[in-house]
């Protein structure tokens, strides 16, 4: 299998082909190749399937073995490859997800791409659609029950279900002790993403994430614009915000019209072949 290693701001991906992978289980190629120190190391897999709707079809596994609906910053590394690779010759194009369809627009300089932005469609609020196990219009700010504890929490699904604390400083939070308890909280049906947003003006945000099925990130695109799209939804920030995260800063646009634009960088670490039993 030729493989490519890539990353969207820290948050890593092997990315391949597969023209038979429409139905396929990864779950034990993911758990292999991910793991970090006997495989390649990654947050997941962005496999490019066939699409009978889009130009192409974009699937997306966990480090963990499960399958996620969408991810923002694979989805960057995803079109550059798929551009890189010649299998789009577009600067503009469709990807089918499980969450629906994306558009991505490439900067290219060179013949490569130094920057994606990524149409990602509108957040969705209702506690169902999340889903959660509450019945509210928009979950902002409940008080969520946790060892004892009352933690306000506001959670919407923006491709896949995040939910957003917001602190009073990033460098302070148990991202690896309550993150995992939130995320497997059973309010939460189909899990949660965690992301602990700081508020540092009315255009910057500082956000650290616990990925459902991934576990700590440096980074993660839907968590940024969900965390950007709740800021703004509490009136802490304006529409067009600045995501600071580990390795650098995404920008997200939450359009009057609800549709919400992330542009960042995509890059390739190596390109490998391997012998996959
Ligand atoms: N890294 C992501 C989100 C990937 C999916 C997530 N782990 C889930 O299962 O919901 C991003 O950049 O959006």
């Amino acid at each position: 299998m030729k493989l490519t290693k890539m990353h969207g701001l820290g948050n890593d991906f092997v990315v391949f082909s597969d023209p038979n992978g429409a139905n396929k289980d990864y779950t034990e190629l993911a758990i292999k190749l991910c793991h970090r120190q006997t495989g390649i190391g990654a947050d997941g897999l962005a496999i490019v399937v066939p699409s009978d709707v889009a130009d192409i079809r974009m699937r997306i596994i966990n480090s963990d073995g499960s399958e996620a609906e969408m991810c923002g910053n694979a989805i960057r590394c995803f079109s550059k490859y798929a551009y890189e690779h010649g299998q789009i010759t577009t600067d503009t194009f469709t990807i089918e997800t499980l969450a629906g369809i994306m558009k991505p627009s490439l900067t290219i300089e060179n013949g490569k791409v130094t920057l994606v932005t990524v149409d990602m469609g509108k957040p969705f609020f209702n506690s169902k659609d999340i889903p959660m196990d509450v019945n509210i219009d928009k979950v902002i700010d409940y008080p969520l029950e946790l060892n004892g504890e009352i933690i306000p929490v506001s959670s919407v699904l923006m491709g896949v279900p995040h939910t957003e604390v917001f602190v009073e400083d990033v460098t302070k939070i148990a991202l690896h002790t309550q993150g995992p308890q939130l995320e497997t909280h059973p309010i939460f049906p189909r899990k949660s993403n965690i992301n602990y947003v700081e508020v540092v003006n009315d255009h910057h945000i500082k956000v650290r994430t616990w990925e459902r099925g991934a576990g700590a990130t440096l980074a993660c695109g839907t968590g940024s614009c969900a965390s950007a799209v709740m800021s703004y939804e509490k009136g802490l920030t304006g529409r067009e915000v600045d995501v600071e995260l580990y390795l650098g800063t995404l920008h997200i646009s939450y359009r009057e019209d609800s549709t919400v634009f992330m542009t960042g960088p995509a890059e390739e670490v190596f390109e490998t072949e391997l012998n996959i039993d």
